[in-house]
C-alpha cells in the first residue's frame, strides 16, 4: 500500500532530521546526508557493473604490489597454490566426464564400472590435491595479510607523525585521515579478497573451457545465471560506501557524545549541571538517524537481492531447458549433459564468487584510496628532511613582519607581527584570549610556517634549517600538554625520547633507574614530592583507565610537565600557561626558576594571562587580535599608560582591599 510506504519514509526522514538538528545543535553542523532522501546529485558516484569488471586488473595489481611489498615468498606460494587448484578443478570436471562416459557406455555392468575405475581415482586423487592445495594457500595468505597491514599502518603512522600541523589541523584532512584508517584495514582484507578473486576466475576459466568443449551454447548461458547477481552486488557495494562516507561526520559525532558521558573529566558537568540527560536526548535522536539510514540500506539491498535471484532464476531454467533440448535432439550425449550440470555449477559458483570478490575489492580499494591520497598529501605537505644543520641556538630570533592564518578561518591569526628574541632573555607574550599569542610561540617553535614574513635565526631564515635541529632547541610547557598514559618516569623522559633522531649526541641514560638526570628534572620542578607519594614512584601508570593506574590532578600534571621540558634540556623554552593549575607558592617559585633558566643562558617565551610574572620578564610583547599594539618592559609599558598598564591595573585592583572592606574591618576591632 502506498500511503504506508509514505508514512514509513516519512518517519524515516523525521528520524534523519532530528537527528541533523542534534548534529547542528551541537557540534554547529557538518551532518552530511549524502543518500537520496536529500540529495541526487552523486549518481555519477554510482559504478556500472562494466566499470568493476574494468577495475579487476587493477585491484589485483593493487594486491599483488603489497603483497609483494609485504612478503615476497608467501606471495609467491599463495599464487602458485591457487593456479594449482585451478589445474586440478579443470582436471576434475574432465576426469568426471570419463567417469560418467564409462558408467554410460554399453555393455554389463561390471565391466562399466571398471572401465570408470581409472577415471573415478584420477578425480579422488585432483579432490586431494585440491584440499592440500587449498590449505598451502590459507597458511601463506595468513602469513602475508598481517604483514601487509603492519606495513600500510606503519607507513600511514610514519608520514602522519611528520606532516606539517597545518595540514594535520585541516578539516577535509582529518577527514581522509579517517577514512585512511580503514584503509591499513583493506589492505588486508583486499589480499583475502584478491585471493578469492583469482581463485574465482581460475575456476570458472577451467568450468568455461569445459562447457565450451561441451558444447558452445553452454557458456553464454552460465554467464546469463550470473550477470543479475553482479549487478546486485555491484549496486549494494556502492550503496553501502556512499553511505559510509556520508555518514562520517554523524558517526563521530555520535562517538563524541559517548565518549564524553563516560568520560572522568566530564564526569562532574555530566551529573551535577545534568548535562548526561541532555546528551542522552541528543545521542538517542542521533542514534535513531542513523538506526533510519540502516534500515534504508538493509531495504535498498533486499529490493535489489529479490531483483536480481529473480532475473538469476530464470536465466538458470532458460539454461535447463537448453541442456535438455540438445540431449532430446542428441546433440550432445547423457555424459555430456552431466557433465555440463557440474561445470554450470562450478562455472555459476565461480561467477558468483568472483562478483562477491570483485565488489567486495573494490569497496576496500576506495578505502585503500583514501589511504594512498592520505599518504601522498603527508609526502607532499612532510615537514621538509635535510637543511643547514642548527649546531646552537642563535644569539637572535628575528621575527620579520609574519602573517599567519589557519586554513578553515578567514581573519589571520597573525597579522604583520615583527619582534626580535636574544638569548638569554625572557619575552613575555601577552593579550586577550584568542588575541594570537600561542600562535605566535607555535610559529617561532617551527610548529607552522608563516603565509608572510620570515623568521631568521641569526640571519638565516628558518625555512631552510633543518627542522628537526630547530625542534630540538625547544621544550615545550604548553597549556595543552600531553598527559601520556605511561608511567611517571616515562612521562618526563619523554621530554627527551632516546630513539629520537634529532639527538645524535647526547649521552645514553645510565643502567641505573631513576638516573640523576630524571631525578634532578624532578626536583627542578617539584615534582619529586609528587611521584614520592605514587603507590608504585616512578613505576606508577599515570592513567586510571587501566588496573593500577593513577590520576594526578591538575596542578601536579603541571609539575610533571615542568620537569619534562627541564629534562629536554633545550636552549629554547616556551611556557604557555606554564603555572595556571599551580598553587600560589609553587607557582612564584616556578617563576624564579624560568628567570634563573634565562639568566643560565636559556631563553623562554612566557605566556601568561598573571601579569605579576611579566615583570620579570625583559621585553613584553602585547598583541591583540593578532597584531602587535605595543611592547617594552615593564616599567616602560607602565608609564606609556596603553593596553597593557590597563589590563595590569585592572589586575593588581583585584589584590588591593577596598576601602569600604577596611573601614568594616576597623569598625570590628575590639
Ligand atoms: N588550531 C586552530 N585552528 C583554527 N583556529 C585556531 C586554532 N588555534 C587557534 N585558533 C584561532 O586563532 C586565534 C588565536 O588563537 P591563539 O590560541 O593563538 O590565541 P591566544 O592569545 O593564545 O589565546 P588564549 O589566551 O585564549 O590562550 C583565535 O581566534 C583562535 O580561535
Amino acid at each position: 500500500m502506498p500511503w504506508r510506504g509514505r508514512r514509513r519514509r516519512d518517519r524515516a526522514a523525521e528520524a534523519i532530521a532530528a537527528g541533523v538538528a542534534s548534529g547542528q545543535e551541537l557540534f554547529g553542523g557538518n551532518l552530511e546526508m549524502d543518500h537520496a532522501y536529500y540529495r541526487h546529485n552523486t549518481a555519477h558516484l554510482e559504478l556500472t557493473l562494466l566499470d568493476t569488471f574494468r577495475q579487476l586488473p587493477r585491484l589485483v595489481a593493487q594486491s599483488v604490489r603489497l603483497a609483494w611489498q609485504a612478503d615476497r615468498s608467501a606471495m609467491l606460494m599463495v599464487a602458485a597454490a591457487e593456479l594449482g587448484q585451478g589445474l586440478t578443478s579443470a582436471f576434475s570436471l574432465l576426469a568426471t566426464n570419463q567417469v560418467l562416459v564409462g558408467l554410460f557406455a554399453q555393455g554389463p555392468t561390471p565391466d562399466r564400472v571398471r572401465n570408470a575405475l581409472p577415471a573415478l581415482v584420477a578425480v579422488a586423487i585432483s579432490g586431494a590435491l585440491t584440499a592440500v592445495l587449498h590449505a598451502v594457500s590459507t597458511v601463506a595468505a595468513g602469513r602475508l595479510e598481517p604483514k601487509v597491514e603492519r606495513a600500510a599502518e606503519v607507513t600511514l603512522m610514519t608520514k602522519v607523525a611528520r606532516v606539517e600541523m597545518r595540514t594535520l589541523e585541516d578539516g577535509d584532512f582529518k577527514r581522509l585521515l579517517q577514512s585512511a584508517a580503514w584503509g591499513t584495514d583493506a589492505s588486508r582484507r583486499m589480499i583475502g579478497h584478491s585471493v578469492g578473486i583469482v581463485n574465482a576466475l581460475i575456476s570458472l576459466a577451467a568450468a568455461s573451457a569445459v562447457l565450451t568443449v561441451l558444447h558452445p551454447i553452454l557458456l553464454p548461458l552460465l554467464i546469463l545465471i550470473t550477470l543479475p547477481q553482479a549487478w546486485g552486488a555491484v549496486r549494494d557495494a556502492r550503496r553501502r560506501y556512499r553511505s559510509t562516507q556520508a555518514w562520517i561526520d554523524h558517526g563521530r559525532q555520535q562517538s563524541e557524545l559517548s565518549w564524553h558521558l563516560k568520560d572522568r573529566n566530564s564526569a562532574q558537568e555530566v551529573r551535577v549541571h545534568g548535562v548526561g540527560a541532555y546528551l542522552l536526548h541528543h545521542y538517542r535522536r542521533m542514534a535513531a538517524a542513523r538506526e533510519a539510514e540502516e534500515t534504508r540500506l538493509a531495504r535498498a539491498e533486499a529490493v535489489t537481492g529479490l531483483a536480481s535471484s529473480s532475473l538469476s532464476g530464470l536465466a538458470s531454467l532458460l539454461t535447463y531447458a537448453v541442456l535438455g533440448w540438445l540431449v532430446l535432439s542428441g546433440r550432445t550425449d547423457l555424459a555430456a549433459s552431466g557433465t555440463a550440470v557440474l561445470a554450470i555449477r562450478t562455472g555459476t559458483g565461480g561467477l558468483s564468487r568472483l562478483v562477491t570478490e570483485v565488489q567486495a575489492t573494490y569497496r576496500q580499494s576506495l578505502y585503500l584510496a583514501d589511504y594512498e591520497r592520505a599518504c601522498h598529501l603527508c609526502d607532499k605537505h612532510a615537514i621538509p628532511e635535510g637543511g643547514t644543520p642548527v649546531e646552537d641556538f642563535p644569539a637572535r630570533i628575528t621575527v620579520e613582519n609574519v602573517s599567519y592564518t589557519y586554513p578553515d578561518r578567514e581573519k589571520p591569526a597573525i597579522d604583520g607581527v615583527s619582534l626580535t628574541l636574544d638569548r638569554g632573555e625572557i619575552i613575555a607574550l601577552v593579550g586577550e584570549n584568542g588575541s594570537g599569542k600561542t600562535t605566535l610561540a607555535k610559529l617561532i617553535a617551527g610548529l607552522y610556517r608563516p603565509d608572510d614574513g620570515r623568521i631568521l635565526w641569526d640571519g638565516t631564515d628558518d625555512n631552510d634549517l633543518n627542522r628537526d635541529d630547530l625542534f630540538s632547541q625547544v621544550a615545550l610547557v604548553s597549556q595543552s600538554f600531553t598527559e601520556w598514559p605511561f608511567t611517571a618516569a616515562a612521562n618526563i623522559t619523554i621530554g627527551r625520547p632516546r630513539t629520537s633522531p634529532a639527538q645524535p649526541g647526547r649521552p645514553k641514560p645510565r643502567p641505573g633507574f631513576p638516573d640523576a638526570r630524571l631525578t634532578s628534572a624532578a626536583e627542578y620542578a617539584e615534582a619529586d614530592s609528587v611521584i614520592d607519594e605514587l603507590p608504585k614512584g616512578w613505576g606508577t601508570l599515570l592513567d586510571r583507565s587501566y588496573v593500577g593506574g593513577v590520576a594526578l590532578s591538575g596542578g601536579q600534571w603541571q609539575r610533571l610537565v615542568l620537569a619534562r621540558a627541564r629534562y629536554r634540556d633545550a636552549a629554547l623554552i616556551i611556557a604557555d600557561e606554564p603555572t595556571s593549575a599551580l598553587d600560589a607558592r609553587s607557582e612564584i617559585a616556578a617563576f624564579a626558576k624560568i628567570r634563573s633558566l634565562a639568566d643560565a643562558g636559556q631563553t623562554v617565551i612566557l605566556i601568561t594571562h598573571r601579569l605579576a610574572s611579566t615583570r620579570l620578564a625583559d621585553k613584553i610583547y602585547v598583541l591583540d587580535h593578532g597584531r602587535l599594539i605595543e611592547h617594552g618592559n615593564h616599567s616602560t609599558l607602565m608609564h606609556a599608560n596603553g593596553a597593557y598598564a590597563d589590563m595590569y591595573t585592572l589586575q593588581a585592583a583585584q589584590y588591593a582591599t577596598p576601602p569600604d572592606a577596611e573601614s568594616e574591618a576597623s569598625r570590628n576591632l575590639p
